[in-house]
């Protein structure tokens, strides 16, 4: 697996406030990385990091064989969380002044551009000007802009955010399609339902330290328990009394219970006591959702798998 990015042991600190300490990852050619964590968590301050928007106290930052100051930016695509284009400008100049910042050729720029605003239904609007675009076109243009070059390296710090469900699917689709053309792509997201569906790695990052790095695969066998469903009238305390259960959530006649990591679910199954009224039964693994839910509340999880929080 060819190696493109590679932070190690990164830390940063505004004033006397340490927001970063010992991050260290790496991102590969053609795979999607996750970068998740809370609000706060430290994620835009790597993103700007590895940018040389802002330069690390502590640690390094490698692109290929790059590092640091010499790490040839050109060679990446940036979508930054804050939005936002220059207004009187028509689409098409500001797609070419992208692609001239990145010493990207004129015309193989205004061919990618003019087949990129058809992918993403913005046909005919190369000549508009960006202030008569909405939000969400406004968004797929700055999009265009990050990608236009064709970098080895795309980094996206929340895509998604103000998208509608369509156009989220379309950014969807591209990134993939970028990841399966050889694009090492970073991702921010707090949508983790987006980030289960198309993340090959994730590196979950809480109080600006790692807590979760690894496969999505990987997290799921080794963070996402058990949890068992069941619809029918039962009382919470009984519930509670039943083994290997570490908590349960009850909703009117739907009740949620979370089992304990190394359950064996069919031994488990055969535990339930028969004064329970069942009427519908599953068994499922947490989604990343829960998981992140759980670790940005410090509920626990991390800690019996054996994590530190900071
Ligand atoms: N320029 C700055 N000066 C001082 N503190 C800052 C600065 N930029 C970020 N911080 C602090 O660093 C911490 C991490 O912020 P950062 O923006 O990296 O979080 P984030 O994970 O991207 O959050 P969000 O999901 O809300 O975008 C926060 O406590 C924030 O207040």
């Amino acid at each position: 697996m060819e190696r493109v990015l590679s932070v190690s042991q990164l830390g940063k600190s505004f004033k006397n406030d340490k927001v970063l300490s010992d991050i260290s990852f790496d991102v590969h050619k053609g795979e999607i990385m996750a970068i998740l964590g809370p609000n706060g968590a430290g994620k835009s301050t790597t993103i700007r990091n590895i940018m040389g928007i802002l330069y690390p106290d502590e640690g390094e930052i490698n692109f290929h064989n790059h590092k640091g100051k010499e790490i040839p930016r050109h060679r990446i695509g940036y979508l930054p969380e804050e939005r936002g284009l220059y207004k009187n400008v028509k689409v098409m100049d500001i797609l070419l002044y992208f692609a001239e910042l990145k010493d990207y050729p004129k015309e193989k720029a205004r061919k990618r551009a003019l087949e990129y605003l058809k992918k993403f239904d913005l046909e005919g609007k190369d000549k508009v000007s960006v202030e008569e675009l909405s939000k969400g076109m406004g968004q797929k243009v700055q999009f265009i802009g990050s990608i236009i070059h064709e970098p080895d390296l795309l980094i996206l710090d929340e895509p998604f955010s103000g998208l509608d469900p369509v156009s989220q699917e379309l950014f969807k689709q591209e990134i993939k399609e970028l990841a399966a053309k050889g694009t090492a792509i970073l991702l921010s997201s707090h949508q983790m339902n987006l980030v289960e569906q198309m993340c090959d790695r994730l590196f979950l990052i809480h109080r600006g330290r790692k807590v979760i790095y690894g496969s999505m695969d990987e997290v799921k066998t080794e963070y996402a328990n058990f949890k068992c469903t069941i619809h029918g009238q039962n009382n919470i305390s009984e519930l509670e009394k039943v083994p290997e259960v570490t908590r349960v959530e009850q909703n009117g006649d739907i009740s949620i219970l979370y089992l304990t990591q190394d359950v064996r679910v069919s031994t488990w199954i055969k535990s339930l006591p028969d004064t329970l009224d069942i009427q519908e039964l599953s068994v499922d693994r947490i989604s990343l959702h829960e998981i992140f839910i759980d670790i940005a509340t410090d509920r626990n999880i991390a800690e019996e798998a054996g994590v530190q929080h900071a």
